[in-house]
């Protein structure tokens, strides 16, 4: 299992953004993503995860395009965006809940796994509050409480420590670890340090791989 990206380009609107990148992440990796604003962090995450084309380059799997059949892409990875995107109207347990459901989860699975989610992520209590009062961090971490509800190998994350507390990013670092632990793998932006050991770095927009 191993993800390839074979001089890969970008372009946003009239602009390239990056040309020719090319890395590997193996089952365990995880990938920081650095540069400044307008670089094409955001970008690229979007790219592997299927929502915008390539304008060169590929994207595999094991060898083998991923991009191409995007319902197996989609179902090995999980992408976090700049967005939480929380249902405003829906509880915080029916926000966790949708999402277990779209993930594929029966009922019975789901309101299990959601009631652990609400537990890891510190948010029991808003259980029934509607998403539009949650504090921003307590929105970021809804957000990461779908980490927990659908077993993906591929982690893009956007950003992720946006809004959070000292004890959230504590938080986000054990479920980096564990994740990396099971053999998962990470492409994480950030413009602030992210608690995680041995993390190859990507700087953007040039590709300089450390
Ligand atoms: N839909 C679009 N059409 C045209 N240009 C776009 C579009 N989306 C993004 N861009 C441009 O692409 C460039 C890269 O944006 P991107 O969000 O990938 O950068 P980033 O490195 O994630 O930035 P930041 O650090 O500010 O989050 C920016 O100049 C942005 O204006």
């Amino acid at each position: 299992m191993a993800l390839a990206v074979e001089q890969l380009a970008c372009i946003r609107g009239e602009r390239q953004l990056f040309s020719d990148l090319t890395f590997r992440l193996a089952p365990g990796e995880a990938l920081l993503l650095h540069g400044p604003n307008g670089s094409g962090k955001s970008s690229l995450l979007r790219l592997l995860a299927g929502f915008l084309p390539p304008a060169g380059g590929r994207v595999l799997w094991d060898g083998a395009s991923a991009l191409e059949d995007a319902e197996a892409h989609r179902a090995r990875l999980q992408y976090l965006g700049h967005q939480d995107a929380v249902k405003s109207q829906l509880g915080t347990g029916d926000n966790l809940l949708f999402w277990a459901r779209l993930y594929g989860l029966d009922p019975v699975a789901a309101a299990t796994a959601v009631s652990a989610a609400l537990d890891a992520a510190g948010l029991q209590r808003q259980r029934d509050l509607p998403g539009r009062y949650l504090s921003a961090g307590q929105k970021r971490r809804l957000a990461l409480a779908r980490l927990l509800l659908k077993p993906a190998t591929l982690w893009l994350l956007d950003e992720p420590t946006n809004a959070l507390d000292t004890s959230a990013v504590r938080w986000l670092g054990e479920l980096l670890a564990a994740h990396r632990a099971r053999g998962g793998m990470i492409i994480l932006a950030s413009h602030v340090t992210v608690p995680m050991n041995d993390a190859r770095e990507l700087l953007l927009p040039e590709g300089v791989l450390t």
